[in-house]
């Protein structure tokens, strides 16, 4: 695991921003074409805004990019809620990104079918089996959940690399969700995490006892690389490493 501090969010935006373009590059140089699923919420905006302006849109070949969700709101995609929504507006339609290229979840369908659909969408995707996304950008809640997965909800312990419907016992609603297997097959996991009121829980997912159940962003451990690009509010509570 690699911890990207930084002293604003700011530079926290331009650090992660510089980590997509060179995932990018090297994805596309290796194999042709760069996957990503997006995270949503608020943190990301500005990343996704950041990636759509100079100098950062000249870097990428966006015409060989391919976007998908890490999780979505139970919404239609004109909801201010809808992760689909605000990728578009910050990043998809900046950057003129082909429909071809952008799979949401079909948030018009009832929720289970809906994380069956978008696990089938994924698999044509990729080779049979073989969905592994070059990267995946996470987010945290400050209640440790990633994705839409969680505390206390069953999907934390699916064992299928697919995509679920979870209902959200806080917020009263659906929403579906990538599953941690499918997430941890990807190439690269990179938490996005900044603000004071995510040091406690970026303290309990990265050095706390393994409770997946609270915490359920320790279940994200990637095959290939993981990295937390954090700003220094975000970091605050974090203890020095053992020597
Ligand atoms: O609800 C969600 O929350 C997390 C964290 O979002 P943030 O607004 O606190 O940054 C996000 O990663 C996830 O995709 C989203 O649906």
């Amino acid at each position: 695991m690699s911890l990207h501090v930084h002293a604003s969010p700011e530079a926290v935006l331009h650090s992660l921003a510089q980590y997509f373009v060179t995932q990018a590059q090297a994805a596309i140089a290796d194999h042709g074409r760069f996957s990503v699923a997006l995270s949503g919420g608020n943190s990301p905006r500005k990343l996704y805004e950041l990636l759509a302006a100079t100098p950062y849109r000249e870097q990428v070949a966006w015409d060989k990019v391919y976007f998908f969700f890490g999780d979505e709101r139970n919404v239609p995609a004109t909801d201010p809620e809808s992760n689909y929504r605000m990728a578009r507006e910050a990043l998809l339609n900046p950057l003129a990104i082909a429909d071809a290229q952008v799979f949401p979840v079909d948030t018009a369908l009832p929720p289970a079918e809906a994380a069956e659909a978008y696990a089938r969408t994924i698999q044509n995707f990729f080779a049979p089996d073989k969905a592994v996304f070059d990267l995946v950008l996470l987010g945290l809640g400050d209640n440790s959940h990633t994705a839409s997965l969680f505390p206390h909800t069953p999907v934390l312990h699916e064992t299928s690399v697919g995509a679920r419907e979870v209902f959200v016992e806080e917020k009263q609603t659906f929403r579906i969700t990538l599953t941690a297997p499918l997430l941890n097959q990807a190439q690269a996991v990179a938490f996005l995490v900044y603000g004071a009121d995510k040091a406690a829980a970026v303290q309990q997912v990265i050095q706390g006892a393994r409770n997946v159940e609270e915490f359920p962003a320790q279940l994200i451990a990637p095959a290939g690389e993981l990295h937390w690009f954090l700003d220094m509010a975000a970091a605050a509570a974090l203890l020095p490493a053992a020597s």
